[in-house]
């Protein structure tokens, strides 16, 4: 057995709120030994080499606000379809299975808590919940300094999700950076936040691939490898300052060395006074040691809870005494979760011939009766005290948000930016434009009223090329961005409207140049009427198109979250505007017939017509014989001599409509 070394020294970062008082009464802001007993197992120490320092922190010292997190008979179940195979009928019946059993524990400020357990033994289940970020019915009692889970206390959380969730075409330096400048405090100048994330990118090691992309398997392209972006992540975290630290497998797929350099960043975190917990698969024994407190969990059910280094005590108590003098506790601990015996020294209170179901129901069992009392007592005198620190409301300026709403739109829209410019205007969709105007440009080339036919035609192609285009691009917009919205909308980080107008407006360089300079090549080329007033005017009527399409595809977008089902919606619509836009058929049966008046490429296409041809135009509609062109039976249909207004209001409210619908959807889909 290698118990942890005694930590008794404290970093020389701060824990204490500025004004040295606790305002979230919290019980404490010392930094406990780990050597003292809290569980009443006995413990003995034998001197062990000392892990290397974690680093000196050096950033945001400032107003740490010490939590306690307590967790108490903390169940959690998830229900699912099953599909089982009957006669005729497949019978759909829901079932239920418990993920997590009665979990019970408590993290200080100043602890580094693991969790350790088999695969699916609700490890992440537990994390998540314990974040308050688990969607579902959560049974038990979660408090945070004594309190449930509030927006403001949202804000103290850090998460680092297993998968990491980042900008793939933004470098190091630019994720870290712009996180730096929505996350800190307004309190901090914008040098000060640019500053802060140099040094996270000091202190985690991450010089040397600061101006590489982050990219991911989600981006198609390999950037910075996988530690270096998990650690990208966790610097995110470290950012914002958190008094709790949630990480889950921050080491996993890492070499020892990067693993020992995380963990000792977390327990350097710790040691500020936060309260750092960390799923943790295998750690070796090297990485065990550095951790404060353990939490194990064997299907769902706590088997210890406290600190890592009475574990061996505690299981040898319980009968359950390794075989062999060295050996690593986490992997003596992962054996007996998953009811193996074979390292456990022959004793006549262990059965050896015991099946696996037997040995964890007793694991099970034995927390009960040894861990479980004492773990409520304690959390029980805790809430005595938080009952006497509780600092009634808290202070006005904890509920705001870190940043101003024009600040986070301003940064927001230069990320998206950034993390667009090699869509917005790269060389394949250029050439796409390019090579699309070009070619209709030629095959219209300067046609002229005696081919009226062809140059409606020619009108009706450009409102539906630039009704499905614009669709179908912005259909990915919220979609592809989701798990980043949610991380960051989890933690408080901006408000769904700067976002949501940032996006609008970083979306609208590419969405508007790409169309003009398709009509123009296409316009001038096609032999459209040659008067600047009316090309000015169809451009302008091929943007709002486009930027009513856009509406659309970012409604469907945001209402669905799912690119494949939004697409497949999309094209149906898109087909039924097309064929309802007054083009292909003049005469619709009266009973739907209304839908051309749901289809946007109705309204542009009559505008188009009705700038281009004026009330007395004439054609040759004849040997010696000239008609007038809105009397052209493709024109006549349409009804130009209506209020043409009455065209550019039904768009306005479609341009409204839509993008209201688009943010309402996004509003319903995500936290707060
Ligand atoms: N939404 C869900 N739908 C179906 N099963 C789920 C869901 N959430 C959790 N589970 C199940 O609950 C169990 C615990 O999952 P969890 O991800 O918490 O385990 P874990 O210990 O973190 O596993 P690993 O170490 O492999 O990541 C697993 O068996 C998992 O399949």
């Amino acid at each position: 057995m290698m118990p942890p070394e005694q930590e008794t020294t404290i970093a020389p970062i701060s824990t204490r709120p500025e004004n040295g008082s606790e305002p979230d009464g919290s019980t404490t802001n010392k930094i406990k030994p780990s050597n003292l007993d809290d569980n009443g197992i006995p413990s003995h120490h034998h001197p062990q080499p000392t892990p290397p320092p974690p680093p000196p922190f050096t950033i945001l010292h400032q107003s740490l606000r010490p939590v306690t997190l307590k967790f108490e008979d903390v169940s959690y179940s998830i229900t699912f379809e099953s599909q089982k195979k009957g006669c005729v009928l497949r019978k759909e019946s829901k079932l239920t299975r418990k993920v997590l059993s009665g979990v019970t524990g408590i993290a200080k400020p100043g602890e580094l808590t693991a969790m350790l357990g088999p695969s699916g033994s609700g490890k992440t289940t537990l994390l998540t919940a314990l974040a308050g970020r688990l969607t579902g019915k959560v049974s038990g009692t979660i408090t945070y300094n004594g309190q449930s889970n509030t927006s403001l206390m949202k804000r103290r959380i850090g998460f680092v999700s297993q998968d990491d969730v980042l900008y793939p075409h933004l470098t190091v330096v630019e994720t870290l950076t712009y996180t730096a400048l929505l996350r800190l405090p307004k309190s901090l100048s914008k040098e000060e936040k640019i500053e802060h994330a140099e040094n996270v990118i000091m202190e985690l090691g991450l010089t040397r691939c600061r101006n590489s992309p982050v990219g991911g398997c989600m981006a198609l392209f390999r950037g910075i490898s996988g530690g270096e972006r998990k650690r990208v992540s966790i610097g995110q975290e470290m950012l914002v300052n958190p008094s709790l630290l949630f990480l889950d497998e921050p080491t996993s797929g890492l070499d020892s060395t990067t693993a020992q350099l995380i963990v000792s960043a977390l327990r350097g975190l710790a040691r500020a006074g936060r309260t750092v917990l960390t799923t943790i698969h295998q750690p070796s024994s090297r990485l065990y040691r550095m951790f404060d407190k353990v939490i194990v969990l064997s299907d769902g059910y706590p088997i210890y809870s406290g600190h890592a280094d009475r574990v061996m005590d505690y299981l040898g108590s319980v009968g359950y005494v390794p075989a062999f003098n060295f050996v690593n506790p986490a992997d003596f601990l992962l054996d007996l979760a998953n009811g193996i015996v074979a390292d456990v020294k022959h004793d006549d209170q262990i059965d050896h011939h015991e099946d696996q179901a037997s040995v964890k129901q007793s694991l099970i069992s034995s927390f009960k009766k040894n861990l479980y009392p004492s773990l409520k007592e304690e959390i029980q005198q805790i809430n005595n005290d938080q009952v006497i620190f509780a600092s009634g409301t808290p202070r006005r300026s904890d509920n705001q948000w870190t940043t101003s709403w024009w600040e986070q739109f301003k940064v927001l829209l230069k990320r998206g930016l950034q993390e667009r410019r090699h869509e917005s205007f790269s060389g394949l969709r250029i050439f796409q434009v390019l090579s699309v105007s070009i070619l209709s440009g030629l095959l219209w080339w300067h046609s002229d009223h005696s081919h009226v036919q062809d140059q409606v035609g020619l009108l009706f192609f450009f409102s539906i090329f630039w009704g499905f285009f614009p669709l179908f691009n912005a259909i990915f917009a919220f979609p592809l961005e989701r798990p980043m919205l949610i991380k960051e909308r989890s933690s408080g980080m901006y408000h769904l409207s700067s976002y949501y107008v940032a996006r609008m407006v970083g979306d609208l360089p590419m969405e508007l140049v790409l169309p003009t300079i398709f009509v123009t090549i296409t316009y001038w080329m096609g032999g459209l009427k040659p008067s600047l007033v009316t090309f000015v005017l169809t451009l302008l009527i091929m943007l709002f198109n486009v930027l009513v399409s856009q509406g659309i595809g970012l409604a469907l977008g945001a209402i669905l979250m799912d690119v494949k089902q939004a697409t497949t919606l999309a094209s149906v619509t898109m087909l039924v505007f097309l064929l309802a836009g007054g083009y292909y058929i003049q005469e619709m049966p009266s009973f739907i017939g209304w839908l051309k008046y749901i289809s946007f490429s109705h309204y542009c296409y009559k505008l188009l017509v009705g700038v281009q041809y004026e009330g007395n135009e004439v054609y040759e509609c004849g040997p010696g014989l000239h008609c007038r062109i809105r009397d052209f039976p493709a024109i006549k249909c349409l009804g130009l001599d209506n209020n043409m207004w009455l065209d550019v209001a039904a768009l306005t409210i479609m341009f409204i409509g839509y993008r209201v619908v688009a943010y309402l959807a996004l509003r319903m889909g995500q936290p707060r």
